[in-house]
Order: structure tokens, then sequence, then C-alpha cells
């Protein structure tokens, strides 16, 4: 494949890579926000397509961003005649479709998939002679800070070293692209594909509760976004294990330990925990269905 240039170890060949994303939703301007993050730019400098249904949606996508960087499509073959590497961020049930319009223009490309439960296998199904990666991000790629768990295909058993190094290449400046197994994907998308939305909701039933103490809605958000802040950032930073910052919160026989306790006598681990167990089964089941 001409653009690996020596199976992915040659590296000028990508100054000149041209990026393109099918579908102008907000999966697809999480990466494209990443890859701005690039200290070099190499990903934008080439002009970036984006292929949408609507012009509005296309229009939308590129607000905030120098327009002349981007040539925008509705036809998707159109984008993938003029690219090397295409980023899959269609819904689940579009894609199909989607990779029917472009594989006769898709051989010998790399798509980067986004989409949840569709499957490596499927794709080659549609596309033969394209390089593949399925991924599994989270909307903090937007600001460099994204889990990227991703999986390759397995040539014999394992996947190809120069192409594992190329996707981390790709994939870095949206944050941290992990290489993983594809059968752990619906768990990924369970834990942190899913994650950032379970957080969301611990942050808005502590904000609910703080507006209802009386604090303005500002004062709330300001309280409770900056302690969650604060919680992560001293873990990441003092190399701090969550168990061990949750001790040295919990003063015995103290205020923190008796909701620590209630939590823990309302089962409210089970209850997270069941909700992921949830999400992969729907996750498993969307595959089998793709
Ligand atoms: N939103 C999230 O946090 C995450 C989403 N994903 C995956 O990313 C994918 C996209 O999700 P979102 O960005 O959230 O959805 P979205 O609805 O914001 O974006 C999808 C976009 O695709 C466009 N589209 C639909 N059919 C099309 C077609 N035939 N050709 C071109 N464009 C078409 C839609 O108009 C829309 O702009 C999904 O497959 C989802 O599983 C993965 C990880 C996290
Ligand atoms: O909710 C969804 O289906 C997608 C997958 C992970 C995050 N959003």
């Amino acid at each position: 494949m001409e653009l690996l240039g020596n199976n992915g170890k040659d590296r000028s060949s990508l100054k000149s890579l041209r990026v393109g994303f099918i579908g102008p939703g907000k999966m697809a301007k999480a990466i494209l926000h990443g890859l701005t993050l690039d200290p070099e730019k190499k990903w934008l400098s080439n002009g970036v397509w984006v292929a949408g249904r609507s012009q509005r949606s296309l229009d939308l996508f590129v607000k905030g961003f120098d327009k002349e960087s981007f040539q925008l499509t509705l036809d998707n073959s159109e984008l993938v005649k003029n690219t090397e590497l295409v980023f899959l961020c269609v819904k689940p049930f579009q894609a199909e479709a989607v990779l029917e319009q472009i594989k006769s223009l898709a051989e010998d490309k790399m798509i980067i998939s986004v989409v949840a439960g569709l499957s490596l296998k499927k794709i080659k199904q549609i596309i033969p002679r394209c390089l593949v990666v399925r991924t599994m991000p989270n909307l903090a790629c937007q600001i460099g800070k994204g889990i990227i768990p991703f999986a390759l295909e397995k040539e014999d058993a394992q996947p190809n070293k120069g192409i594992m190094d190329l996707v981390h290449f790709i994939l870095s400046p949206l944050g941290y692209p992990l290489p993983i197994s594809e059968e752990l994907m619906p768990a990924v998308t369970a834990l942190t594909g899913c994650g950032p939305a379970y957080v969301c909701m611990l942050l808005i039933a502590l904000i609910e509760k703080a507006k209802a103490y009386g604090f303005s809605e500002v004062q709330a958000s300001q309280l409770i976004e900056d302690m969650a802040f604060g919680t992560v950032l001293l873990l990441k930073e003092m190399n701090k294990s969550p168990y061990t910052l949750l001790s040295e919160v919990k003063t015995p026989g103290g205020i923190t330990e008796a909701a620590v306790q209630f939590l823990v006598r309302r089962g409210w681990e089970d209850i997270l925990i069941e909700a992921i167990e949830t999400a992969n089964k729907k996750a498993e089941e969307l595959e089998s269905h793709l």
C-alpha cells in the first residue's frame, strides 16, 4: 500500500496525505479539533475534505475554522477520490450504505472508523483491499485528552508493527491511543466511549443539589466542576490511586464516611456496574446486527 511507505516506517509519504471526514457530526468535529493540536499541523496543511448529507451540516461543521482549509462535498465518493485517509464518522446504521458507496474508490486507502459496533470483518467484506483501523474514541479528543482504544486486523497472530506505529502517530494528537484486541471493543465502548456521559451525570446531580442549597447556577457549576477537575488532577499529578484518595478524604467516623456508607448500602456501585453491563450488551447486539 503506497500511502504507508514501507509498511508505515517511511513517514515522508505522510506529508502529502490528504484527510477526509465522512459524517460531519460531533465525533468528527472532536477529531478535527484534536488534529489541529498536532504541533506540525501536518494533517490540515493539504486541505481537509468533509462529506455530509446536507450543506447546512457541512457549513456548521467548519464554523470557527478557516474555511479556506476545507473542501466540502455532498458526495462521499468525491471525498474518497481526493483523500488517502478517511475518518468514517457516521452513525452505526448509516455505515454500511456509506461503505457500499465508496467501495470501488477506497481500495488501498486507510479508513479509520469510529463507528460503534462496526467490525473490522464487516468493513473488509465490503472493501477487501483497504487498511482499516477500528477505534472507539471519546469526545475528549477535542482537547487532545481522549482515550482512543483501537484494533487492527491481524496478520497471523499479531498486528503489523509498522502499521501499529503509524496509527499511534496519526491518533496521538487526539490523546492516548491504546491498541486492544477487537473483542474488547464493546467493553471500551461501555467504559470510555460512553464514560464522559456517566461523569456528566454525577456532575449534574451534584450541581442540582448545590442549586437546591441556594447557590446560583454559575456558582453551582463552578463549585462542582472545579471540585471534579481538582480531584482528577490530584490523582494524576501526585500519581495517586482513587482507592488511596478515597481513604484520605474519608475520615473514620466522619462526614464523608456517612455519605459513602449510604451509597454502599443503596447499591450505588452495583447500579453503575449494571449500567456498564447494559451498555456492553447493547454494543455487542449492535455488532451482531451490523
Ligand atoms: N458521540 C460520541 O461520544 C461517540 C460517538 N462514536 C461513534 O461516532 C459515530 C458518529 O457519532 P456522532 O458524531 O455522535 O453522531 P452525529 O449524528 O453527531 O454525526 C453523524 C453525522 O453523519 C452524517 N451522515 C449521516 N448519513 C450520512 C451519509 N450517508 N453520508 C455522509 N454523512 C452522513 C449526519 O448527517 C451527521 O452529521 C457513531 O457511529 C458513534 O457510534 C464513537 C465514540 C464516541
Ligand atoms: O452512545 C453511543 O452509541 C456512542 C458510542 C459511545 C458514545 N456514544
